[in-house]
């Protein structure tokens, strides 16, 4: 039987400049700070995650630093103490330690990795992906005109993707969706707002209705789901929650209560692909559509996603774009690229992407290696 087997841990603090500046209605980002982790086993192989944390607690609460102080004082030493065997013993060895999901997430991804390479099997696999390739839409962020919102969303249209998603906030709305509409009448379109808006904003949301979108993401608080509830009770547009839903557990309540009709699912911001698994067999049982969020992530956290994307209930196209959407050069061999909209999920062991330690050493500002 294939055990984990963990020698190392090497957290690398790395800064990669974005093609374009990406602004949501929580501030702007022209580079992506983030940390990469490395694990390796007794036979010298790698396996790669991320922490989706921002620099800014702006997102949620984590930060890059705080994820870097919880990864080595507190879940470095737990994996250290236990030998686990199975990656999906992770969730449980780090559930005492409250919160701090996206830490979390950064080292069981890793090993995830290391795990399905050490099978020699792709890692979509080992999780019991069945697609041979997922459909992916494009997130745009805020622009400075509408004329330049419609520009770049020409420019994605034709590259072909499947669905658009436009950022909102208060003064960046109605006027803006009915402008994207009345020139793409047809293409699939929806809108998230992180979080922009209270019930206070409900008439005002209702006007969003005319506008056939495929759903309304995040309206409402990060942390809420009786509000969400009141305002799905008045709009006929689903809402899909992202910033809301913590755990399989928060998903289940969110249904139950009726807050939300579809689920964006991130591994980071639910602790893990063992809770992401769950998170999306819950819904699948619940006959909830979820579709996969994105982080702006690098390669690493982008080729996770892929995999993930690769269960049967991802029926939406997810926010995986390509690499070129983001970066001039990534730091996976080869890029993450995209036709028709889709995204083949790759054959090969792991993730399915080689890391290219060229690139990753110049975009790393600082690195530490931890013995396991
Ligand atoms: O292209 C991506 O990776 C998704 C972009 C995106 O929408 C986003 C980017 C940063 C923080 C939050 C979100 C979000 O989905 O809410
Ligand atoms: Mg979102």
């Amino acid at each position: 039987m294939v055990r984990l087997d963990i020698q190392t841990v090497t957290l690398r603090h790395i800064s990669m400049p974005l093609l374009n500046p990406f602004t949501t209605s929580f501030g702007t980002l022209h580079e992506r700070e983030f940390i990469a982790v490395e694990v390796t086993d007794s036979e010298g192989r790698s396996g790669w995650g991320e922490s989706v944390a921002f620099v800014e607690p702006s997102y949620n609460e984590e930060t890059l630093k705080g994820n870097w102080h919880l990864l080595e004082k507190f879940l470095i030493p737990l994996l250290r103490q236990a030998k686990i065997g199975h990656p999906s013993g992770l969730a449980d060895l780090f559930s005492r330690i409250r919160g701090n999901r996206m830490a979390k997430a950064a080292l069981e991804t890793a090993c995830w990795d290391l795990y399905a390479k050490r099978q020699n099997l792709p890692l979509a696999a080992v999780i019991g992906g069945t697609k041979a390739s997922i459909e992916v839409g494009v997130s745009i962020g805020i622009k400075s005109s509408l004329e330049q919102l419609l520009d770049t969303i020409g420019r994605r249209i034709d590259d072909g993707y499947k669905r658009i998603k436009i950022k909102i906030k208060p003064g960046w709305d109605i006027g803006i969706v009915d402008g994207v509409r009345r020139k793409y009448p047809d293409i699939p379109l929806m809108v998230d707002a992180n979080s922009a808006y209270t019930l206070a904003d409900t008439e005002h949301l209702r006007q969003l209705d005319d506008y056939r979108l495929m759903m309304i993401e995040q309206p409402l608080a990060y942390d809420d789901l009786v509000d969400h509830r009141e305002l799905q009770r008045q709009l006929r547009t689903p809402i899909c929650l992202d910033e809301s839903i913590h755990s399989a557990d928060d998903a289940r309540k969110a249904i139950e209560l009726g807050s939300c009709r579809i689920i964006n699912i991130k591994t980071g911001r639910v602790g893990g692909l063992t809770e992401a698994i769950k998170l999306h067999n819950l819904c699948a049982e619940r006959q909830i559509p979820v579709w996969c969020g994105g982080m702006l992530e690098s390669g690493i956290g982008r080729a996770h996603n892929i995999a993930l994307s690769a269960l049967s209930n991802f029926t939406l196209p997810g926010d995986t774009a390509a690499s070129s959407n983001y970066w001039e050069e990534d730091i996976v061999d080869p890029m993450v690229t995209m036709r028709d909209g889709q995204i083949s999920v790759p054959d090969g062991p792991g993730i399915g992407y080689g890391i290219n330690l060229e690139r990753l050493a110049k975009y790393t500002l600082y690195r530490e290696q931890f013995p396991v």
